[in-house]
């Protein structure tokens, strides 16, 4: 029983280190991810179609929350901070995975993103506000 309650406090503690309120880059973040591959000897799992499966299973996990509650609005009122809480790690999973993935292709997301929006510009542009 002792090690049931002192489980999760150590897990808090360990999340509590490593989160820090920082505008994080997705550099950083694939650098995160990198070591933990490393770490773990699982750099042999993450090829991208293992990659690309497990993101689309996060994808599934985030609808969950979603799933039938008819249209939600913005800042979500009535879910509580639990609920929150969750849907702040299944976005985080499929981010995660997203840039593994990207980083396993030889893709600079970030690169990839602002490029992506500057042609969505040309696409779509915005009417003109003058006269
Ligand atoms: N081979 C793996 C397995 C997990 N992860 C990391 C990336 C995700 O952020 C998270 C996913 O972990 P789980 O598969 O345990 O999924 P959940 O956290 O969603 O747990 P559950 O499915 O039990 O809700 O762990 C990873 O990088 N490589």
């Amino acid at each position: 029983m002792e090690s049931e309650t002192k489980v999760p406090a150590a897990m808090e503690e360990e999340v509590k280190k490593e989160v820090v309120a920082v505008d994080v880059s997705l550099k950083q973040l694939s650098k995160k991810l990198d070591d933990f591959a490393k770490e773990r000897d699982w750099e042999q799992y993450h090829k991208p179609r293992n990659l690309l499966l497990a993101m689309i299973g996060e994808v599934g996990e985030l609808s969950e929350l979603f799933m039938w509650k008819g249209e939600v609005p913005k800042g979500l009122p009535g879910w509580g901070e639990a609920e929150k809480e969750h849907l702040g790690e299944e976005l985080s999973d499929v981010l995660l995975y997203l840039i593994r993935l990207s980083d396993m292709c030889g893709v600079d997301l970030g690169d990839a993103a602002i490029r992506k929006i500057a042609k969505n510009a040309v696409k779509y542009p915005a009417p003109s506000k003058g006269a």
